[in-house]
């Protein structure tokens, strides 16, 4: 049986061809930049109005107090040009500053009477109030590097200098198989010896969170089935990601079927709790994870190996973060235990407890847990206050 060290190293050796795609900005959430951003002008592309007021010569505030309004600059509106720099404009956030002006003063500052804004408190100075032209960003300045993960306010900012289709990372053709005849939909009613499907699910939710929309199939246990529909799914697909079907039992034939279509089976079984049947293999560009189907088998094994390797893959920088237990924990197996914690962030370091639960076909505690603790295989007493890696259970690394 493999190590947990082996089996990542083995699998982050897969190395697949990158490509490229171009997708409509509003699409682009999650996925990783595959080309610099410039900004197509300033930023701010002209001198930005920040409160609704009146905009003066601020050097004029020495000599006066009152100054009649010549006009209403309202944002969305070519620059007007006070005329009398002993006069003022009335401006609105938003709006360009007028030509000769250099300062804006807020309503809640000013007493308005017959058409002359009069200051009542306060002191101003040039620029006060006002978001100069360029400040954020100069026109030609690179925003963002290719590689970069796109998040929301990436969106923005890619909207701003009028990017309306943005080339990314292609990311890997996926689909995501459950196997067992005990299995039904989830608009189904299961009869008593049945259980509703939610490995699927979940395998497919974590992988929206890389902008990635995965396709799933239900196979039966059934090894001409299971042949002729692999067969299929090797041809169509770069990743097959698999619940169940790895372990010993009489219906377990995905190892079998693998090996007969020419699968290179690379892991079959790793020194750990959750997860010991797991299962990885490669044929030509093409990879297949078996993850083994208890539910916390299935998470732990995404999110400690395809998880790493997808980040890989698509060129993201990996957060290895370490997690203090809270309590005293203890294992009396020479296997890796892979812990189910709640995180704690609050302190300087970061703090795990263990939630209870009764083994890795609990999925109700399951989703209790944001992280896995993995607690090395060599030790059986892991004392309150020592600190082993952590993994999460969301893409909370990225942040
Ligand atoms: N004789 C042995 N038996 C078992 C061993 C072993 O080493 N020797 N390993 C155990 C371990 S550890 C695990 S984990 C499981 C893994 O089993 P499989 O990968 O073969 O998965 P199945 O037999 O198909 O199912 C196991 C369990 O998971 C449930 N399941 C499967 N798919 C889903 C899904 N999509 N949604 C929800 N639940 C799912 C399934 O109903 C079973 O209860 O084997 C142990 N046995
Ligand atoms: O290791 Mo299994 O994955 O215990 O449930
Ligand atoms: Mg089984």
């Amino acid at each position: 049986m493999t190590s947990v060290e082996e089996a990542k190293q083995i699998i982050l050796a897969h190395k697949m061809p990158q490509h490229t795609e171009t997708v409509p900005l509003g699409e682009s959430l999650h996925k990783v930049l595959a080309q610099d951003i410039f900004a197509d002008r300033d930023a701010p592309p002209f001198h930005r109005v920040t409160m609704d007021g009146i905009a003066i010569r601020a050097s004029r505030l020495q000599e006066k107090k009152g100054f009649p309004i010549e006009n209403i600059q309202a944002a969305g509106h070519p620059q007007l040009t006070l005329k009398d720099e002993n006069h003022c404009m009335e401006v609105m956030t938003g709006a360009v500053l007028p030509e000769n002006t250099d300062c804006v003063i807020p309503y809640e500052q000013l007493r308005i009477e017959n058409g002359t804004a009069y200051v009542t408190d306060g002191t101003f100075t040039a620029h006060q109030n006002v978001h100069m032209q360029g400040t954020d960003a100069r026109q030609g300045e690179v925003l963002f590097r290719s590689g970069l993960h796109i998040n929301p306010g990436a969106v923005g900012v890619m909207a701003t200098v009028g990017v309306e289709n943005v080339s990314v990372i292609k990311a890997p053709k996926i689909i995501i198989c459950s196997t067992g005849d005990e299995l039904v939909d989830i608009d189904e009613k299961p009869l008593p010896h049945q259980i509703r499907k939610s490995n699927v699910y979940m395998l497919q939710t974590a992988l929206k969170e890389f902008g990635i929309e995965a396709n799933t199939i239900h196979l039966a246990d059934d090894l001409d089935i299971l042949e002729r529909e692999l067969k299929k799914l090797l041809d169509e697909n770069d990743i097959l990601l698999f619940s169940g079907a790895v372990s010993k039992g009489k219906y377990d034939y995905l190892p079998e079927v693998l090996e007969k279509l020419g699968v290179n089976k690379k892991i079959h079984g790793i020194r750990q709790k959750p997860g010991k049947p797991f299962l990885f293999g490669q044929m030509d560009d093409r990879l297949v994870f078996g993850f083994p189907g208890n539910p916390a088998s299935t998470m732990t094994c995404f999110h400690l190996y395809f998880k790493p390797w997808l980040m890989t893959h698509l060129g993201l920088e990996g957060g290895k973060t370490t997690a203090v237990l809270s309590e005293d924990v203890v294992f009396q197996r020479p296997v890796t235990y892979h812990l189910l914690v709640k995180v704690d962030t609050a302190g300087a370091t970061l703090t795990a407890t263990p939630v209870r639960n009764s083994g890795s076909g609990d999925l109700i505690h399951l989703a209790e847990a944001d992280g896995i603790l993995s607690l090395p295989a060599d030790q059986e007493r892991f004392p309150k206050g020592d600190k082993f890696p952590l993994t999460y259970l969301t893409n909370k690394w990225l942040l």
